[in-house]
């Protein structure tokens, strides 16, 4: 049995930080995982996902500007997209192995399982630890319907070798969203059925609606209060079967995608030999991401309970619990808002309370919203469709909420978050000379 200081499950952005960390300041460690190392965000997520994105950005820009001074239409060769994607995650795997071989930090590849409260078993290898670390990630959730494994994931659809022509999303948020407008722009027929009343439930509805509208025009079908209920082979390939308000429907397609969610990967780690309590959101933690029912234990990233499952949270959370275990729990949890983007064409992003949560609060509030396809940042690449929402706080004049759609979003966002972070009113914000003609020289005309 060999004994470490720390046993940290999950290589990803939340368990590669804590290892590193941790292996810096002299400890002896141990990562462990199950995938090839580097986890979801470089190699399945994220990053091969911008890549896509990049360019199914190209084709709808051409297609936005036709008839005005760009002729002709350039098409995705989805081969030498993917290729091109390979040559990002092809060597994440090598090269974080490396970085660990480097730090001292010794590596163990197989599913991890606890013995007991301070014991971990892969394989027929047996590991001590006097603190183990959970970051292992999120896995799509299972949907519970028949037909359930003639759906691909996420990872398999960013290593799908050619594009069917036609395609249904399961589900309703950023997964299908991005999926969407990337397969609509490569040139396949898409379909997202979402059972809720609306998509993107985290965001703010008048700004969902304007995506919703560029996502239709844009040639994607999207039907809401649909929830599937089954998929079956076809001839065109399978039949998704929904119901909708007491009725049935059904989509033909050639693909179909799980874009249903993602669930906390806990129950393979069998967390109750380690006491460790856990729920369907996930790992639970106090302030200090210790878990409850065993403090040897802490968890970060997508598997614990605390904060959103998006890859900057993972990061800060991986720094916050290796602090907290060299230097024995001094930093809580810091519930900051935290920018999102959903990386549509255009994109939709937001920071913050959405209308409707900051409504909640009782504050009297400032909101200010509009459609902007007629500005001039707008206009010139002839965007349909683009809007924003600014939500401050009447008393201290601080932003409690901002949400962007159209061009660059995902970048003015950090400006709205960065404004956020260091209480600056929105007077300052507006007041703030920004370089012109760019997106965020709009700002100022937002409030
Ligand atoms: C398609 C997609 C696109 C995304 N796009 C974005 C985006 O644009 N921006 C953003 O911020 N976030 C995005 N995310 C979310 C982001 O990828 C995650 O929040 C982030 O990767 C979580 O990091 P993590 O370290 O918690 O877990 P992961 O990176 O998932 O790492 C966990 C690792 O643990 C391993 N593991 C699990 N259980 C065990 C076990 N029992 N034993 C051994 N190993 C185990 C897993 O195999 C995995 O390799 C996206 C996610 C997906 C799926
Ligand atoms: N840009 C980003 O930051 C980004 C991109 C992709 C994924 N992610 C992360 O990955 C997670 C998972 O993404 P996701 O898009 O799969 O999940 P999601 O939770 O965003 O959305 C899934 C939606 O599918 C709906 N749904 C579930 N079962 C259904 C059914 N049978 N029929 C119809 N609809 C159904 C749910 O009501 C839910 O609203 C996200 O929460 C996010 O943290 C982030």
């Amino acid at each position: 049995m060999k004994h470490f200081d720390a046993i940290v499950i999950g290589t990803g952005s939340a368990g590669s930080t804590v290892a590193t960390t941790l292996s810096e300041a002299g400890k002896k460690v141990a990562i462990i995982d199950d995938m090839p190392f580097g986890g979801t965000c470089s190699q399945r997520g994220c990053d091969p996902k911008k890549v896509l994105v990049g360019a199914a950005e190209i084709i709808a820009r051409a297609q936005h500007m036709a008839g005005k001074g760009i002729t002709g239409r350039p098409e995705i060769n989805w081969q030498e997209l993917m290729a091109f994607k390979k040559t990002f995650t092809g060597q994440i795997p090598a090269n974080t192995e490396q970085k660990f071989a480097d730090a001292g930090i010794a590596m163990f590849h197989g599913t991890a399982t606890f013995l007991d409260k301070q014991t971990i078993q892969i394989g027929e290898e047996k590991l001590t630890a006097d603190h183990i670390v959970l970051a292992t990630g999120a896995k799509p959730a299972k949907l519970g319907i028949p037909g359930e494994e003639l759906l691909i994931d996420s990872t398999g659809f960013l290593a799908l070798e050619s594009l069917p022509g036609s395609m249904v999303m399961v589900g309703g948020g950023y997964i299908a969203f991005e999926f969407a407008h990337m397969a609509a722009r490569a040139g396949a027929r898409v379909t997202i059925l979402h059972r809720g009343r609306r998509p993107l439930e985290g965001f703010d509805a008048d700004l969902v609606a304007m995506l919703v509208k560029a996502t239709e025009a844009a040639g994607i079908r999207v039907i809401l209060e649909a929830a599937v209920a089954q998929v079956t082979p076809s001839d065109e390939g399978f039949q998704v079967d929904y119901r909708k308000g007491g009725q049935t429907g059904s989509v033909q397609a050639g693909l179909v995608v799980h874009a249903a969610g993602r669930a906390p990967a806990v129950e393979e780690l069998d967390p109750e030999r380690a006491g460790i309590e856990h729920s369907k959101k996930g790992v639970k933690v106090n302030d200090y991401l210790q878990c409850l029912g065993n403090p040897a234990v802490y968890a970060c990233g997508d598997v614990a309970e605390k904060g959103l499952p998006l890859t900057p949270l993972a990061g800060y959370e991986g720094r916050l619990v290796a602090k907290n275990i060299l230097e024995n729990n001094v930093e809580t949890f810091n519930n900051a808002p935290v920018p999102s983007v959903v990386f549509t064409i255009p994109p939709l992003a937001s920071v913050g309370m959405t209308e409707e949560k900051a409504r909640e609060t009782g504050k009297d509030l400032t909101v200010t919203c509009a459609e902007t396809s007629d500005w001039y940042s707008s206009k010139r690449i002839n965007e349909g469709i683009s809007g924003y929402k600014t939500i401050v706080d009447k008393e201290t004049g601080l932003l409690l909420g901002a949400h962007l759609f159209g061009d660059h979003s995902d970048e003015v966002i950090n400006l709205f978050a960065m404004a956020m972070k260091f209480d600056i009113p929105a007077s300052q914000l507006e007041k703030t000379i920004m370089a012109y003609p760019t997106r965020s020289s709009d700002i100022r005309y937002m409030f």
